[in-house]
């Protein structure tokens, strides 16, 4: 008999770039030659005297084409390592849950922050969690939080898992080595990390690093239905990357701190071993990798700004249908042809609400003000659109073909009001000025 393909995987320390393709696929990875136990999940005695250990993402019955778990093999069982879990508050001090009951203070307004400063004492990626918006409850797995995470070491001895949802990382400033139970991963700007709820992982760098983080505690990330669309075009599931196995076995000597964040309380414990000891995995509930620069973007070849749904690389569905939990939307490089078409963003009063960030470049409704690593929120009813400096080149643009070029601007959009947190309130640098961007706009009627 034929068995599946098996990626071969190796020691943390030595790994990084190897992966197997496919969205939602059910992968197989081993570390050790024969540690996968096949035909079954779960053998009398797995291989090497391994732990089999199931990690689900939905509900055991939920439908086939939605269901998602991996079946780990591993040196201890997690009840050796998620145990003694202590409250922490002192640990991600800026990192907040929702509901958060925090006021921030904030007017009802269209609001743009500057990025948030690297702070100057040593840090690493669990102390670096900013939070600026939240909604919905994690508890009842409704809603996302927007967060930014800064550092300037890498965790080394302190693994982190964050049992209220996934993250979905995205890099702006330096490169991230996301070391994880079920493999390692690395990215820079213009790539998405996404760890799964309930998956250890700590994350390594040089240098500083700053970025995003789609917080999801609705149904996981997935791709959107392509209606018209056709079966291609946006993201493609084969550009979705999953790690090799790969396992760490360091059991003396070294002690391990695991922070966990649990319904939005940080706990921590210390371990005598690393909890990442996947030896071998399988199935189709992992972290993964995505290059946005691989998004086949499709638009208008006639006239009129199509809605930006067509730029979605991943959502999070509710119960409504189409009606997000979450999407998460990018602008990137493209060419805008559109006839006797006003072509950047129309002018809008939405129900859904719009968290934005910018990864690099010029975003083309805001060519001022709004940069790199910096936020803007337009919550639900808020209306906005293209600044005046936007407005008066797109109306006098002569329409020959235009390339936006060296972008990459992203958008959380979700069903719910985002709660700016006291953190973005105070502690942030606001653009008081921000509503001055439409003050230049000419009145119409003359
Ligand atoms: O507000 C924004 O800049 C995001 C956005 C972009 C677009 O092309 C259409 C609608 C929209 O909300
Ligand atoms: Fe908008």
């Amino acid at each position: 008999m034929t068995e599946e393909t098996l990626l071969k995987g190796g020691l943390i320390s030595d790994a990084g770039g190897s992966y197997s393709v496919g969205f939602g696929s059910h992968h197989a990875t081993e570390a050790v030659d024969g540690a996968l136990p096949i035909g079954r999940n779960s053998p009398q005695k797995p291989p090497f005297g391994l732990y089999a250990e199931q990690l689900s993402g939905t509900a055991f019955t939920a439908p086939l084409a939605h269901n998602r778990r991996s079946w780990l093999y591993r040196i201890r069982p997690s009840v050796l390592h998620i145990k003694d879990l202590e409250p922490a508050p002192g640990i991600a001090k800026e990192l907040r849950t929702a509901p958060n009951p925090e006021e921030s203070g904030l007017p009802a307004a269209q609001l743009r922050w500057s990025p948030v400063d690297m702070p100057s004492e040593a840090h690493d990626f669990v102390d670096g969690l900013h939070t600026i918006t939240t909604c919905g409850s994690a508890a009842e797995g409704t809603g996302i939080a927007s967060h930014v995470f800064t550092a300037n070491q890498p965790m080394t001895d302190r693994i982190f898992v964050n049992m209220d949802g996934e993250m979905l990382l995205l890099p702006e400033m330096g490169s991230i080595r996301v070391v994880t139970e079920l493999g390692v991963l690395s990215a820079s700007a213009g790539e998405v990390i996404c760890v799964p709820r309930n998956v250890k992982f700590r994350v390594e760098h040089d240098g500083e690093i700053r970025g995003y983080i789609l917080e999801n505690y609705g149904q996981a990330l997935t791709l959107p239905e392509r209606g018209p669309i056709g079966a291609n075009s946006l993201a493609s599931p084969r550009d979705f990357l999953y790690p090799a196995a790969a396992y760490e076995d360091i059991d003396s000597g070294r002690t391990f701190e695991l922070v966990a964040k649990w319904s939005g309380k940080i706990y921590r414990t210390e371990l005598d071993h690393s909890p990442l000891d996947v030896v071998a995995w399988h199935g189709n509930l992992a972290p993964y990798k995505y290059d946005l620069r691989r998004f086949n973007t499709i638009g208008s070849i006639s006239f009129d700004h199509p809605d930006p749904s067509i730029f979605t690389v991943l959502t999070s569905p509710s119960e409504i249908p189409g009606t997000a939990n979450c999407d998460f939307v990018i602008f990137p490089d493209r060419w805008l042809v559109m006839e006797e078409t006003f072509r950047p963003p129309w002018y809008h009063i939405n129900v859904m609400s719009e968290f934005m960030g910018l990864v690099y470049g010029v975003y083309d409704a805001k060519p001022g003000g709004f940069v790199p690593g910096g936020m803007s929120l337009h919550n639900a009813g808020l209306p906005h659109g293209p600044d005046a400096e936007a407005h008066k080149a797109a109306t006098n643009h002569d329409l020959s073909p235009q390339k936006l070029e060296g972008t990459m601007a992203f958008m959380f959009e979700t069903r719910l009001v985002q709660q700016p947190t006291a953190f973005s309130g105070s502690k942030l640098k606001r653009d008081t000025d921000y509503a001055k961007c439409w003050e230049g706009l000419p009145r119409g009627l003359r």
